[in-house]
């Protein structure tokens, strides 16, 4: 282990000029899998430094999202299945990444109350670095020793000596206290800076605190649950799976040492090991799926028509499929029971190619009549007015409410990013409500909690219209919902409606909000 050089505040290593660390390729980049055996990278000729496969795959996520703009979801299974890691090392590498990410707002403050230079004067590799050995030294239980030697080990791998030196002093001042000793120091006044504080506490931008807290206000919540709903973000979600009707069930997958039964969703199990380990996962016969979207798109397929409903449905922003493999499996079953005839399908539209690809894909094992169309929904309503009996529209949205899958996207977004979806999200709403027969459904849903996104968009929509009314959501959940309960609470916390909206913190699915909405007969 390198030595600390000074018993001060560790001064700034050179910046690496030319040549960019961390690049796959690069020059000194450990390659995932490569060191398995040991055989480790040989930076300036000296002792080869072994960097175990984990921290190196999590280290080059780090990098990928910091210097491409990768997605952290995207590229972590490719690079795990690369290096040959599953099980506990690929638990590893996923909670060191995704932790080194999530906390990176408030491990930046930390790291920048060790050290005498402005962060921004530290080269990005060594930060990157130096946030997973944050991580690991603060909300792992990785011996201390460990966690400074090996992000060490890592730096002068990629960096070189001098930069490890600086590594090895920063981590040892970080290690001097412990995570709750460190907030009291570094995160602002609580009194004077409220926002700011929970902003560095919780590791969010100010920003989506303050958006956040106006999404519960919004909402009938209490202001007060505002730091449960961040350290929710910031918990690693549970892998829930949804079992596609007709094709499997709960207790197929629950049997086995592999799962248990969902919270809510009637179609939901828990999984306790890796989504490969089950067969009916493999098969294509159940789905990775939060239940928050589960219920959305049983909510959509389960409301009210008046009139027979024919099967004719339609999902108007489809990519990448999960609930739209949801609607054709509820589909399929209905056609086998002999509810909808023989020209039932579901349309499934998306105005990505590549993501139009992966609607497909997820439809493949389903026995259902369906068309994946890539155009844009908004010219949905004025091609086939009045097709449909049920129209599913779930728009894209600042994300807000599935802040912990997406680990990075908190840093991504920008406070414009709530208003400028608007004109989109309201032209897509304004196209399933032309598209759905009179008496057919509509389900107007988000992954975003904000009113910009939610009600507002709905109310702007129906200012004027007598021809739609608002369903009672809170309701047709409560029917799927059955005699399910949250751990903690006999009540269900759905609100008053006539919307409903989920929250982490409550329900433990995505933020997701959901609009039921008919044309009158
Ligand atoms: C929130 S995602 C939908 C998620 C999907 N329902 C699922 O469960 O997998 C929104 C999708 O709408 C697509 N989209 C954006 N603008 C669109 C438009 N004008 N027409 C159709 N799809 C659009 C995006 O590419 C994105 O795939």
């Amino acid at each position: 282990m390198s030595k600390q050089t000074s018993a001060g505040r560790p001064s700034q290593p050179p910046r690496r000029t030319g040549g960019k660390p961390g690049r796959s390729g690069g020059r000194d980049v450990p390659q995932p899998g490569r060191s398995r055996e040991g055989a480790g990278n040989r930076p300036s000729g000296g002792r080869p430094i072994a960097v175990d496969p984990a921290r190196t795959v999590a280290y080059e996520t780090l990098r990928a999202v910091t210097e491409r703009d990768a997605y952290a979801n995207l590229i972590l299974p490719g690079m795990l299945r690369r290096a040959r890691l599953r099980g506990r090392d690929a638990g590893l590498a996923t909670e060191l990444a995704y932790g080194a990410l999530r906390g990176k707002g408030s491990y930046d403050a930390i790291i920048a109350a060790g050290t005498d230079r402005p962060l921004a004067e530290i080269d990005p590799a060594v930060l990157d670095a130096l946030r997973l050995g944050v991580h690991q030294l603060l909300h792992m239980r990785v011996p201390p020793h460990a966690a400074v030697s090996t992000t060490v080990d890592l730096v002068r791998s990629v960096s070189g000596s001098g930069a490890s030196r600086f590594a090895n002093a920063v981590l040892r001042r970080v290690g001097e206290r412990d995570e709750a000793e460190w907030m009291a120091k570094v995160a602002p006044d609580e009194q004077k800076n409220p926002d700011g504080n929970l902003s560095v506490r919780y590791s969010h931008p100010e920003w989506i605190v303050r958006a956040l807290r106006d999404a519960l206000r919004g909402s009938g919540r209490p202001a007060d649950e505002l730091p449960a709903l961040l350290t929710a973000h910031n918990a690693r979600p549970a892998v829930t799976v949804a079992a596609l009707p007709g094709l499997s069930d709960v207790d197929e997958i629950v049997d086995g040492p592999h799962a248990q039964v969902g919270v809510l969703s009637p179609v939901a199990a828990l999984l306790k090991g890796a989504p490969d380990d089950v067969a009916a996962i493999r098969q294509g016969r159940a789905r990775v799926q939060d239940e928050g979207s589960q219920l959305v798109a049983l909510g959509a397929a389960n409301a009210p028509t008046v009139g027979p409903d024919r099967g004719i449905w339609l999902d108007l922003c489809a990519g990448p499929g999960g609930k739209a493999a949801l609607l054709a499996a509820l589909l399929s079953e209905r056609h086998a029971a002999g509810l909808v005839g023989d020209d039932a399908e579901l349309v499934a539209v998306e105005s990505a190619e590549h993501r139009a690809g992966l609607v497909q894909q997820s439809l493949a094992a389903v026995p259902a009549a369906y068309d994946v169309r890539v155009r844009d929904g908004r010219t949905l309503g004025e091609s086939e007015p009045g097709r449909y009996d049920r129209v599913l529209v779930d728009v894209p949205c600042t994300g807000l409410g599935a802040l912990r899958r997406r680990p990075e996207s908190r840093w991504r977004r920008t406070p414009s990013d709530l208003t400028s979806l608007a004109p989109l999200q309201r032209g897509l709403l304004e196209s399933a409500l032309a598209a759905v027969r009179p008496g057919g459904v509509v389900a107007y849903a988000t992954c975003s909690p904000h009113p910009a996104e939610t009600n507002l968009v709905v109310d702007d929509v129906l200012r004027g219209r007598e021809d739609v009314e608002r369903l009672d959501t809170p309701a047709v959940l409560r029917d799927l919902i059955g005699s399910r309960r949250l751990p903690d609470s006999d009540d269900l916390m759905l609100g008053d409606g006539p919307a409903v909206q989920l929250w982490t913190h409550l329900h433990g699915t995505d933020s997701m909000y959901l609009a039921l909405l008919r044309r009158r007969a």
